[in-house]
């Protein structure tokens, strides 16, 4: 009885849109099944050990395989990334989950003066700096090996931070915004660059096939890591992306939060500040 009452109450009382809202946030709350999402299944380690590991081991064909599994669009995504946080004066800037730094490096054409990458994979990281090096950076860009869900900076340090396709690997997700959140400096800028679903037809189905069946076939014929690129398509597809991804971002203290999805819904660029 007391539960038909609930029902009833809840169903006259709430408007579709707070009932929209409500599925959001349920949905939001799943986003603990991407942190169970591990690269290897038969592994004893962490999902932060594995995911250092599988970086380690593709390391030197990361660059060329993520030109070919994005055709290229990934440049695109990034520069834009690099456009927003040039609008906003940034002057120490904080890119995690720097990788082989492709955003730390577009970054130095903004008008900071300090840009530090930060990884927990020495491999991508070694990449990174040769290739920070061949473009006379070094001043400019530092590459650090360190964990974005404890980092090594004083509160309110950076104006702006990025993470292009790296909170979806996050082993706590909640523990890395809220990471984020603190080194940011009041008003500084966030960007984050993830993977997304689309949600039309035909571009929906069309991501299915290619994520289920395209990517991780590449990934077995060209990668030395024949699981690395099945756990970047699984990992995509159960993060949270758009209003989900949103409201854990606003649940964590961030303000001003937007998305703007990118080619049909493919990846998503979100904005938001530090208050
Ligand atoms: C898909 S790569 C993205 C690299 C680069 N940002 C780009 O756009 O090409 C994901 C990176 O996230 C890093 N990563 C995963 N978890 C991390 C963490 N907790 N702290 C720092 N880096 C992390 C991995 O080592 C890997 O280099």
């Amino acid at each position: 009885m007391a539960l038909y009452i609930k029902t009833m109450t809840f169903l006259l009382f709430t408007s579709p849109r707070q009932i929209f809202n409500e599925k959001i946030c349920n949905f939001a709350k799943t986003y603990g099944m991407s942190e169970k999402v591990k690269p290897y299944k038969y592994s004893q380690l962490n999902k932060k050990e594995q995911v250092a590991q599988m970086f380690d081991t593709i390391s030197k064909e990361y660059d060329g395989l993520n030109r070919v599994i994005s055709f290229g669009i990934d440049v695109k995504w990034r520069k834009k990334v690099v456009d927003i946080v040039a609008q906003s004066n940034a002057n120490r800037i904080l890119d995690i989950a720097t990788g082989t730094g492709d955003l730390a490096i577009n970054l130095a054409q903004t008008s900071a003066q300090e840009i530090i990458g930060l990884d927990i994979s020495d491999g991508m990281l070694e990449v990174g700096r040769k290739k920070i090096a061949d473009r006379k950076l070094s001043n400019k860009i530092q590459m650090l090996l360190g964990d974005s869900e404890n980092m090594p900076f004083e509160d309110h340090s950076f104006d702006a931070i990025t993470v292009a396709f790296g909170v979806r690997n996050f082993e706590n997700l909640e523990k890395g915004l809220s990471e984020i959140l603190r080194v940011l400096k009041p008003n500084g800028t966030f960007v984050i660059l993830e993977t997304s679903v689309p949600v039309k037809t035909p571009f929906k189905q069309g991501y299915k096939f290619y994520s289920k069946f395209i990517l991780p076939t590449i990934g077995k014929v060209f990668s030395k890591d024949r699981v690395a690129y099945s756990y970047l398509s699984e990992s995509a597809s159960v993060f949270p992306y758009g209003e989900a991804l949103n409201n854990i971002l606003r649940q964590i203290g961030f303000s001003n939060v937007k998305d703007l999805p990118q080619t049909f819904g493919v990846a998503t660029i979100y904005t938001a500040t530090k208050i």
